[in-house]
This record gives structure tokens, sequence and C-alpha cells, in this order.
């Protein structure tokens, strides 16, 4: 009998219990047990549960018979009651100690009964099998149980946190509304009353923290909300002219709201598509949209940005709120339209159009598209019509302005009419007491008001009164142009794209004659009042134009400066200023190619630098922009993308990595600096080759040369060699990074590509420039080399090697440092002679060097100052900073990597470091130890892979 066949539950005493009851009634040989759900369900590997007591008596009676058959076999009740079953409880071992003979009988018997046993056999595996199976069921259940279980813990513990920190981000902004409530309620904004906006804007532009309104802003807003005149502004960079528009938006909007609340009894339609805001570029959209939001959002009005960008499921999302102003770029903006997107081709409701950034609107690759939006405005749109809010009590002093508005109509303007003339009319008219007269008066009354409500309802339906309102901060109208704007005509179309644009934007003007005449033909009784109005529309018809620009053209506060250096020095001037003028900038370059070199190579250095040019995603641009707002010393080079608008608080400084291509674009640039109240730094690099260039900017702005900027020449060795090794360190990065991109091409030239590479690099590896970077970027730029600062550490250390006692004894080590750097390292020269001229040798090498190259490189810049021309034709001076450029300009490499060998500078300094600590080493204690290596190294271990960096040096002694 194998072991599967034995019946376990035997020896564990195992019972039938529940179903197994069933089955052992009338089983011969087998006796009923009780046993416990707990052992049945932890059935053994044999398969056997809940089997149970054999009884032999009667399993010996059925195999071996005797006489008489049937009869004489016990009844097995009978043999129950006479033999009652023992019991298994849990835990109790089963008593007597015929049982194991019992187990081996059954055994023995089981497998003499032959062909007697199988289908009882049988039967008991079939049950066995449904028992294992019920078993395995009953297993995958708890386990699916407790899986839920511990899911559903978890669930509740992610809901918890959930809640957590939701509350806490609820308390957040509970304390960022309240600290805004507090602020907002803390400025006084008096000075924006004289404006009669809304008191929730007023609000808002507490909360914004603005007490009273920018000049611009001051300028604009009367003419804009009270007369609802159109706006043709120019302003200096930063002064605020984003709300100059955006106000008059949004004090409108919610005016006619509050109307239609009230009329409606507070049922609000459905919004329809009312302000068309546009920018040049994504992030200024995105920007603008930002400010409109900011003071839209308190009052309820939507403002969402159309920009490319952005993806089709979110923009979809955004309109699907049916935003009355919409900030686009005019490229998606065109898109959608061409699409058909309900929200942003019907324009018929359309209130106000804005472009902002004009100027650059009508330049290369905007134009197109503006024209295309601007020609989809519905062409009653453009006439100058009444029906919109009626502009109210006009000071007659304002209605003189410029447009020459006479007393009278503006009287009659001030007094439109209403409920009570009619009223009056009435009254009049009962005085005269003649009913017939009454009677015709009164139909004509009728008539006269069905058809005023037709016309207003038509008016209503389609005829918006559009407002425009055009701005920029170097918005130069031509004197004609100017001329004919303000005599309320066009720009001459053909003349100029500014021309051209002014032409088609719906300024209102001559369509306001075609009102008028409108007005004539569709009233009568109330013509004269309506003509007077009318005439004092047609008067304020014409945009009015606020020109703020100075003759300086460039915010007030901006500070102008600039850096005289080689073509070559650009990264090492403008690293210098970077790492020794903290604060957050902007380098503007002029391609992008320029932005990803420098941007790595600033990162490379150790700056916070990011990169922003319109070759990258949308989402990287954010991410970029993010970053460069979050952290106070950031550095973000860029090209011209991000040269108009952009408004990031506390910009210290721009810096002209290049000269740009246009007057216009230097003040956008400089204008990124020096906004609202703050000041700013804006600061030319200037290569001989552009001196005459940056002369005819400067003329072009009607100013003198700027002063230069103080860079301490005396760093430009050290700055030097930082920058040629991250140069070096990126050509390498890039060149390994562009191997891994073309692998095919690799393939093919994989050999001749190693060649190149180990005879480029002179066995110099991108780890081991990049180590040799840290090392120099863990120290502090130091004006010049110092004998003391270089012997100091690492005499100090050998000479701690050499005498233990130096070491142990703090106060005596403090000592012979401080003795070491007052006397230029002659204490360890002292302690070692030998070590001591090593490393006085390299130093004295290293500072002639220093200084040659710094005496050089201050007469380069002031002969590049003092004759730039010359400079710029003769051959560039032999520093090692002007010959390095020159083979980057050229590029030579070979030129290059001598160059970079003539330069033994660090190599000269490190080696001999190197040999005097390895050599003491081995002296003393007999092999290379480098438990000394921190402390010999002094600064050197300080920086990140530095001391990686040594140890492979020493390694290699
Ligand atoms: N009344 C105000 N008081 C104080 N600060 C203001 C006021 N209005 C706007 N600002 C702030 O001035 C900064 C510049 O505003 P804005 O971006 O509108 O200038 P801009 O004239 O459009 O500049 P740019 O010509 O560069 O586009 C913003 O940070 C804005 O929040």
């Amino acid at each position: 009998m194998g072991k599967k066949d034995k019946p376990s539950s035997v020896k564990k005493g195992k019972a039938a219990s529940g179903k197994g009851e069933d089955l052992w009634t009338g089983v011969k040989g087998w006796k009923q047990v009780e046993v416990d759900d707990a052992l049945l369900l932890g059935a053994d590997e044999y398969g056997f549960c809940g089997l149970e007591e054999l009884d032999a008596t009667a399993l010996g009676d059925m195999l071996l018979p005797r006489a008489g058959g049937a009869e004489q076999q016990p009844d097995p009740q009978a043999k129950q009651e006479a033999d009652p079953p023992v019991k298994t409880a849990k835990g109790k071992k089963r008593k007597g100690p015929e049982q194991p003979a019992v187990a081996a009988d059954t055994a023995g018997n089981a497998e003499a009964a032959g062909p007697a046993a199988p289908d009882s056999v049988a039967a008991l595996k079939e049950q066995l099998a449904s028992l294992q199976a019920e078993n395995k069921q009953l297993k995958k259940k708890q386990k699916r149980e407790e899986r839920q279980e511990k899911r559903g813990a978890a669930a509740a513990k992610r809901k918890e946190e959930r809640a957590a920190t939701r509350g806490v981000e609820a308390a957040a902004a509970a304390d960022k509304r309240a600290a805004a409530a507090a602020a907002a309620a803390a400025v006084d904004v008096s000075a924006w009353r004289v404006l009669e906006l809304d008191s929730a804007i007023e609000q808002a532009i507490a909360a914004l923290g603005f007490a009273a309104p920018t000049h611009v802003q001051a300028e604009c807003l009367p003419a804009a909300i009270r007369d609802r005149r159109d706006i043709i502004g120019a302003a200096q960079t930063g002064s605020g002219k984003t709300l100059a528009f955006g106000l008059p938006i949004m004090q409108l909007l919610l005016r006619e709201r509050q109307q239609q609340q009230g009329q409606a009894g507070g049922q609000r339609a459905p919004s329809r598509l009312r302000a068309l805001v546009m920018a040049p570029t994504r992030e200024l959209a995105l920007q603008v949209c930002q400010h409109l939001q900011a003071v839209g959002k308190p009052v309820g009005i939507w403002a969402v940005p159309i920009v490319g960008g952005i993806s089709p499921l979110k923009q979809e999302r955004l309109l699907a709120k049916h935003p009355e102003v919409v900030v686009a770029t005019p490229g998606r903006l065109w898109d959608l339209m061409r699409e058909g997107h309900r929200h942003v081709t019907d324009l018929s409701h359309l209130s106000f159009l804005v472009i902002d950034e004009a100027d650059r609107m009508v330049q290369q690759g905007h134009y197109g598209e503006l024209s295309n939006i601007l020609g989809a405005i519905p062409v009653h749109q453009r006439l100058a019509t009444h029906d919109a809010p009626v502009p109210e009590a006009v000071p007659e002093e304002q209605g003189e302005e410029e447009a020459g508005q006479p007393a009278e109509l503006a009287a009659a303007d001030a007094a439109p009419a209403s409920d009570d003339d009619e009223a009056e009319e009435q009254e009049a008219t009962e005085e005269e007491g003649d009913s017939e007269k009454e009677q015709e008066e009164q139909k004509e009354q009728e008539e006269e008001q069905a058809k005023q409500q037709g016309w207003q309802a038509q008016q209503a339906q389609q005829l918006h009164r559009l407002q425009t309102f055009v701005f920029s901060a170097t918005l130069t109208l031509p004197a004609n142009l100017r001329k004919r704007l303000r005599k309320g005509g066009g720009g001459a179309s053909g003349s100029s794209d500014l021309d051209g644009l002014m032409d088609q934007i719906p300024f209102r003007r001559e369509q306001s004659m075609t009102s008028l005449y409108l007005m004539f033909c569709a009233t009568s009784c109330r013509a004269v009042l309506r003509c007077a109005m009318l005439c004092a529309v047609l008067c304020r018809g014409k945009p009015k134009i606020v020109d703020l620009t100075s003759k300086r053209r460039l915010a007030d506060k901006v500070t102008e400066a600039y850096i005289a250096c080689g073509e070559a020095e650009r990264d090492e001037s403008l690293y210098c200023l970077l790492a020794k003028h903290p604060g957050r900038t902007i380098v503007f370059v002029n391609a992008i190619s320029s932005v990803r070199r420098l941007a790595a190579i600033l990162k490379l250095l150790g700056l916070p630098a990011q990169a922003l040019h319109a070759g990258m995603q949308q989402r990287q641009r954010l991410r970029a922009l993010d970053r460069f707002k979050a952290e106070p010393n950031a550095v973000l080079v860029a090209t011209d993308v991000a040269a108009r608008g952009l408004d990031v608080k506390d910009i210290r400084c721009v810096v002209h990595y290049q000269l740009p291509a246009s007057v216009d674009v230097y003040v956008h640039r400089s204008g990124r600096t020096a906004r609202a109240e703050a000041e700013g730094i804006s600061v030319a690099l200037v290569t001989p080759k552009e001196n005459a260039r940056f002369l005819a900017l400067l003329r072009a702005m009607n100013r003198d040369e700027p002063p230069e900027f103080p860079l301490d020449m005396s760093l430009m060795p050290a700055v030097h060699r930082r920058v040629r090794l991250a140069v070096r360190l990126d050509e390498l990065e890039r060149r390994q990074s562009k191997e891994k991109a073309e692998k095919s091409w690799k393939q093919q030239h994989a050999e001749m590509l190693e060649i190149e590479l180990s005879d480029d690099d002179d066995d110099e590896t991108a780890a081991e420039v990049r180590a040799e970077l840290a090392a120099l970027l863990a120290e502090p730029l130091q004006p010049r080399f110092s004998a003391k600062w270089f012997t100091g550490g690492a005499a100090a250390a050998v000479m701690a090697a050499m005498d233990p006692s130096a070491g142990a004894a703090g106060g005596k080590k403090k000592k012979s440092r401080q003795t070491a750097q007052r006397d230029g390292g002659a204490q360890p020269e002292a302690a070692d002679p030998k070590t001591a001229q090593t490393v006085h040798h390299a130093v004295a090498l290293a500072q002639e060097r220093s200084d040659s190259r710094s005496k050089a490189a201050q007469h380069a810049a002031s002969k590049q100052r003092g004759h730039p021309q010359q400079q710029a034709a003769q051959p560039q001076q032999p520093t090692a900073a002007g010959a390095a450029g020159g083979a980057e300009k050229g590029g030579k490499k070979k030129q290059q990597q001598q160059q970079q060998r003539q330069d033994p500078r660090a190599a000269a300094l490190q080696a001999a470091f190197s040999k005097a600590l390895a050599a003491r080493q081995r002296k003393k204690s007999g092999g290379r130890s480098m438990l000394v290596i921190p402390q010999a190294l002094g600064r050197d271990a300080v920086g990140p892979d530095a001391l990686q960096t040594l140890r492979r040096k020493l390694v290699g002694l």
C-alpha cells in the first residue's frame, strides 16, 4: 500500500462530519467519528481529510463472512453502541494503545480487501476531491477577502491622507485668502475711486496690492470705461499696460452682467465670446490671461488662454466653459476658427478686441493669421452704435479733450432719453386737452415705442459695439499715421505693415456716419436726442492715442552698461558677471543653438540656468519659466521669445549676450527688468565687431555711451579655467549623446570615432573633465593665485603627516597653519624643504601666468574700448583666453588643444601636490595611504568628485 493510499485520518483520528456523515452510513468497515472543521480543512498532502476510523471487526466480518451470512453480521448500530466511537476533540490525543495496531490492520486489510473495496475507495476519493476543491475555494476566498481587506485598509488610509492633504490645502488656501484679504484691507485704493470702478473690481485690485493706477492706466481707463473709446497706447515696459486694457473689459462686462441679471431676475444668459485679446507669444498670452483672471475671477468673469502647446482636450475643456474673455496667440486661434469651433468663430457678440504688442503682431509669422482673424469679425461689428451702455455723465473737459466735443452735445449726452422724458411728454399732451390729438399722439408714441424696441432688439442681437485697444511699449506711429488716426481716418494701406494693421483694425470712424444716417431713418420723435448722442459718440469714435514713451525709450529705472570683450571671451565675461553678481537674470541670445549651448555650459558651471526658446515643447517652456520664477538667483538663457511682455518679479539684470537686431528688441529685452516700481540693470556684451552697431543702437535711442560694467578682471584667469573646462565638457557630452542617438552612424564609424576621441581628448574623458571642473567649482572664485592659499592646506597636511604630534595638538596645528599663511608657506618649507620647494615653484609658475594673463586681458579690454575698429582688425592678443577663443571661432581643435597643453598651471600644481604627498606617504607608511588625502588636499577635498579625481591622480603616480 502506497503512502498515498494510507488513511492518514486514522492516524490523526479524524472523523466524518457534515457532508462526510452521509458517506459513512452504510459503508462497512468504517465507523463514523466526529471531527471538527479545522481538522477537516487542514487536509494533508496525502489527500485524506476526514477519513475515519476503521471498524476492524466489521471489516473482518465483511472480508471473512461467516456461515449464516448476513444474519451473523453484527448490526452496525448495535456494534456502535457496544463500541462507541472515540470522540476526537481538538487538541486531544486519541487514547488507547490499540490505535496504531488498528491502523496497521486497516492498511493490511484494505490491501487484502482486493476487489471488495474499490467502490468505497472510489467514492471516498471522489468525496475527497470535492472536499479538496472546496478547501481550495475556501482558501482562495480567504485570500481574496484578505486582499480586499488590505486594499480597503490602504484605500481608507489613502482617503484619510487625501482628506488630510485637502484639509491642509484648504487651510493653506484659507490662510492665503485671509492674508490676501488682510493685505487688501491694508491697501488704500481711494486713488482708484475717480475711475468709478465696480467695488468688486476695486477689491480685486486691492488684493493685488495696487494702491493707485499707473500713469498709463490713469490715462487710458477714463477714456476706455466712461467714453468707451478705442485706445492706441504706447508706454514704457512694465508700466501696467495689461490692466490699462484689462480693467475696462472687466468693468464693462461686469456692469453689463449686472444689468442683465437685473432685467432677467437673476437669470444669466449663456456666455458668448465678448473680449478677444491677442498676444504674439504663448508665454505672454498666458501671462496676460493670468493678469485678467486676477481681476476677473473674483467678479466671476472667465478668461481662458488659447495658445499653441495646450492639448486639444484641455483646450476643449477650457472653451466648454464658454469664457467671455479669450486671450490667444493668432496662430492657435486661427486654427480653431478654421476648425469651426463655435465659441471662437461666433464673433457677433464681440465687444472688445485687444492687440497687445501690436508692432510685433504685424511682423512676419503673425500678420497673416491676425489679418484673417480681423477679417472674420462681422462687418456690422465695426459700426459704432449706441446700444452699448450709454456713457454716463461725461465731464466737459473730457468731452472737449482732443475730440473737441461741443458742450451742448455733452450735455445732451449726459441726459439720455428716459422714462421720465416720456412721462413729461405725456403730461404736456394731457395739458393740451385735445382728445383726438391725444389719441394720435398716443398712437404715434406706441408706434415709436414698437419701432424703438425692435430696433433695440436688433441692436442687442447683432450690433455689439466693438471697442478696440492697441498697445505696445514700442508702438511708434509715424507722424502721418498718427495724424490720420486722430482725424478718425485709417492707415494708409500698404505703406507699412503697421499702417495695414491700423487700416484693418475696426476703429470706429467713418462708419459712425452710417449709424447717424440709420438713426435718422429709424426714429423720428427722439431723433434730435439720438442725434446729439450719436454726435457725441461720433466725436469720441476716434481712437484715443496715449503715448507715454520717452525719448530714452527704456523704462526709467533701467540702468544700462556694457562689457567690452573679445568674441571668444563672451562666455567668460558672462560667467564672471553671473558668478560675482548673483540675482535673477535673463541672458538674451540670438539663436536657439546658442541658448542650448550657453544654458548647458552655465549649468555645468554650477549656475541654476534654464533655457527658453521656441523650439521647446510648451510644457518644457512653462517648466523652465516656473523654475526661473522660483529660484531667486536663477538664470534664464532665452531667445527673443522671452523679450516681450514677460513679467517676472525681481529680475535684477538683463544681459544681451549678443546684440539684438533692432532698437525695439533692445528696449523690450531690457524691459524685463525694472518693472513697476523695481530697478534693474541691462548689460550688453559688445565685441569689437559689434561696437559700431552698439553705438548706432544708442544713437537711435538718443543716448550717449553707457558706462562700462565694472567686471573684476583679476578673476578672469580663474574664470577662464572653469569656462574652458565647462566648454570642453559640454562638447564631450554633446558628442557622447550624439553618438548614442546615432547608433547606426556610430557603428559604421565606431573605429574612426574612437581613434578621434582618444586623439582629441588626450586620454581625457568626460568624467575626468567633470571631476576636474567640480574640484574647481568647489573652490571660491579667487581673484589671483595665492601662495598662502595653495601652500597653506597642503603644507600643513604634509607637516602633519611628517609629525603626527602636530596633527594631534589642535592648537599647534592651527598655529602652524597660521604661521604658514603669514609666511607664505615658509613653515612647511622648513619642515620639508623638497616638498615645499616643488609646491613653491608650482605656485610661482601659476602666479606668474595668472598675472600676465590678467594684464593681457585688461590691456585687451581697454584697447577694445578705445579703438574698437583697430582692435577688430588687429590679430588677437596672444592671451590664453584669446587664443582659446580664436580656436573655438575658427573651429581649430588642434590649436585649442595646444593651448590647453600650454596651460600647465593646474596640471603643474596638482602634480606637484600629488607627487610630494605620495612620496611623503610612501616614505612614512611604507605604502600608499589614502588616509591623509582629505587633509592634504585641503579645499580640493571639499567638492563633489574632488576626492575621487585626486585619488585617481595619486594612484597613477
Ligand atoms: N497700478 C499698479 N500698481 C502697481 N503695480 C502694477 C499696477 N498695475 C500693474 N502693475 C504691475 O506692474 C507689472 C507690469 O505690468 P504689465 O505687465 O502690465 O506691464 P506692461 O506695460 O504690459 O509691460 P510690457 O511692455 O513689458 O509688456 C506687473 O507685475 C503688474 O502686476
